[in-house]
């Protein structure tokens, strides 16, 4: 793998994630920079990794092609302003996590159209499955685009995105889509619950018939349709469950979720971008 310095702006729960990956897979550490105002935070990052860190933001850039902005999105116009004459001067690529923050806002908050590819990771990225999707502004070039899904890659799956709009979709999708997982596992560990199974029990065998069930969706040929079908017995006990799930229209219930979820990354988008 190349080395080009890395720098990341924040050093949080995602950052840390990608630093993780990108260490596991061969990066050198002292090619990745970390900013953040928490002592705490930098100290572990150092022992743990072995990377570079920084208090002051702009530190953060000496030497660095690749910017990565980890922060949380409400801090996005103010940071950006911080960093924006460090960042000129180094006109380097562009790559942020920011939930919401669309890629014309960080170019006006940079003060200058940089190369900008936004990604919408997801939490299971803390354990290198994540699921990310990217979207490229029309300033970023093939090498760019390579650059930014290598470090993706390091903690999960990647997949572009044609339209920025497809991000918002992308959010309601993986974004947020862990939890809609987690609620039905906790829905289903209740369940074993109400049928007499004590909690311990049921708590473990829902997490690994929902890890089982992914990893065959994975590794099949078959859609999850299929699989589903092959697990329903005419007649058996599967089918009466899923009569159930069915007559409430789950299908239904999750566009709408989803559509809802969609919409706020909409409205975030928005409030976001008439910042600063
Ligand atoms: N958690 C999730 O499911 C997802 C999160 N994201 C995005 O990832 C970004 C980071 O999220 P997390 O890592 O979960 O948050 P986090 O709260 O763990 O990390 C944010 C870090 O920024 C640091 N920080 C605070 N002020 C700063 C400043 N002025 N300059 C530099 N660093 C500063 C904090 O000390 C903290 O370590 C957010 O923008 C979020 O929208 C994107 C997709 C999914
Ligand atoms: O709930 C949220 O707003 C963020 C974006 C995707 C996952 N978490």
């Amino acid at each position: 793998m190349t080395t080009t310095r890395i720098a990341f702006i924040g050093g949080g729960n995602m950052a840390t994630s990608l630093i993780a990956g990108l260490v596991a897979d061969g990066y050198a550490p002292d090619a990745l920079q970390v900013a953040d105002p928490s002592a705490d935070r930098r100290r572990m990052l150092q022992t743990r990794y072995g990377v570079r860190v920084f208090a002051d933001n702009r530190d953060a850039l000496a030497e660095t092609d690749t910017l990565v902005l980890c922060v949380k999105p409400q801090l996005a116009a103010q940071v950006c302003a911080e960093i924006a004459d460090a960042v000129t001067a180094r006109a380097p690529l562009v790559l942020s996590i920011m939930a919401g923050v669309p890629e014309q806002a960080i170019q006006r908050w940079l003060g200058g159209t940089l190369p900008v590819v936004r990604a919408m990771p997801n939490t299971p990225a803390m354990v290198q499955t994540g699921a990310i999707g990217l979207h490229a502004s029309a300033e970023v070039g093939e090498e760019g685009r390579n650059r930014a899904e290598t470090i993706l890659r390091a903690v999960g799956l990647t997949r572009w995105v044609e339209t920025e709009a497809q991000i918002d979709a992308v959010t309601a999708l993986s974004g947020s889509g862990p939890a809609y997982f987690f609620l039905f596992m906790e829905a289903l560990e209740e369940a074993g619950i109400a049928l007499g199974l004590d909690a311990d029990t049921a708590r473990l065998l829902t997490i690994q018939t929902a890890l089982g069930a992914a990893k065959m969706a994975v590794e099949s040929e078959d859609t999850p349709g299929q699989l589903r079908e092959r697990v329903t017995s005419p007649g058996g006990t599967t089918e009466r469950a899923l009569e159930h799930l069915l007559k409430a229209d789950l299908h239904a219930l999750m566009k709408r979720a989803a559509r809802a979820a969609h919409d706020r990354a909409v409205d975030l988008s928005r409030s976001l971008s008439e910042q600063a």
